[in-house]
């Protein structure tokens, strides 16, 4: 527990997360951020227009945020003397990260602690998410003492949750067919020379998968890891992606597949379309059946963990 002298404003949590088009009106625009000034061909345009369409026409992304955001709040303030105030920003659209962090100062909010829905760190994921947040102060010439959560990707509740995703895959299958089923663990490429750059990304996400392996029970043999939506850019990505090592597996023999990501926090376009209709559509092609567990969402072993993290940055700030 926190003391309680603190006196005044409440001490803000900043929640951040992508950002996902409310509407298919929204697609130029959310893409021209995300491509951060690099043209955006019709073509592109309309494949991931048509990608959004396949899935409802919006991101789930916003609402599923705004759940685990309420659920962590209310855990964190059951755990915190402190009053606390939640605040949500996205890095790629509405509501913007800058313009979160000008509403806490209107508020007067004076500490915060931020963290971002995405477990592991990359200078091309959570630091720009941060850069953002000092973007908005510098904007608006104001001050707030932060606590930043870099990452989580070992946290027991995180792991645990993602194990227990693991096994309802495997469990989805008939008893005696569960030896023979393989689990892919996978996370979002990003381009290949973050490794020369030295970035953390790919050893957390490795570190990552073989906890949940180990927690999950499963042999060595019996999962892989594999790296999947890589963006549309001339650049060589991390792999090997996810259609190429389905066909990797199939050349091995392996029918059975769960497909568990665990990059993502939230089922969104890049799992309800990159694994539910594309890497389902080659798991038909290639005789395999795969399956796949919801994402955490709002897994009360993983609210339990972003609390848990938030609560040792707010002791920080004490
Ligand atoms: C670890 C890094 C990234 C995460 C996590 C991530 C999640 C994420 N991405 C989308 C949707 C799109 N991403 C796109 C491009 C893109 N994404 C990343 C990194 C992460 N994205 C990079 C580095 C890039 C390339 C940017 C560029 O300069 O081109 C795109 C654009 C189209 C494309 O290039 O494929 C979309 C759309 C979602 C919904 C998401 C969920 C959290
Ligand atoms: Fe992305
Ligand atoms: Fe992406």
């Amino acid at each position: 527990m926190t003391d309680s002298t603190h006196q005044g404003a409440p001490l803000g949590v900043l929640f951040m997360a992508y950002g996902g088009p409310e509407s298919l009106e929204d697609m130029p625009g959310y893409l021209a951020d995300i491509r951060a000034g690099r043209v955006t061909t019709q073509a592109v345009l309309d494949e991931i227009t048509n990608n959004y369409r396949q899935i409802g026409g919006k991101s789930p992304l916003p609402e599923f945020t705004r759940a685990q955001v309420e659920a962590t709040m209310q855990e964190l303030q059951a755990r915190v003397q402190r009053p606390l105030k939640a605040y949500i920003g996205m890095r790629h659209w509405n509501p913007w990260i800058e313009d979160a962090v000008r509403e806490m100062l209107d508020d007067g909010i004076t500490q915060a602690v931020a963290i971002v829905l995405a477990p592991h760190y990359s200078s091309m994921s959570v630091a720009k998410y941060q850069k953002k947040i000092k973007a908005g102060l510098s904007m608006n010439h104001g001050h707030i003492d932060f606590e930043f959560v870099n990452e989580y990707h070992t946290e027991s509740g995180y792991v645990t949750a993602l194990a227990n995703r693991v096994r309802e895959g495997i469990e989805a299958f008939p008893e005696g067919e569960r030896d023979d089923v393989h689990v892919i663990l996978s996370a979002h490429s990003l381009p290949v020379r973050i490794l020369r750059e030295g970035d953390p990304y790919a050893d957390q996400l490795h570190e990552s998968a073989r906890l949940i392996a180990a927690a999950a029970g499963l042999r060595d043999d019996q999962w892989s890891w594999s790296y999947q939506s890589a963006g549309r850019s001339p650049e060589p990505w991390l792999g090997p992606q996810l259609d190429e090592h389905m066909h990797d597996l199939s050349g091995k023999g392996i029918r059975k597949v769960v497909s568990v990501p665990v990059g993502f926090v939230s089922d969104h376009v890049e799992i309800l379309f990159d694994i539910d209709i594309a890497a389902q559509e080659t798991a038909a092609e290639l005789g395999m059946t795969l399956v796949r567990p919801p994402a955490l969402n709002t897994d009360p072993l993983f609210i339990g963990t972003l609390a848990s993290v938030l609560e040792r940055k707010v002791a920080a700030l004490s």
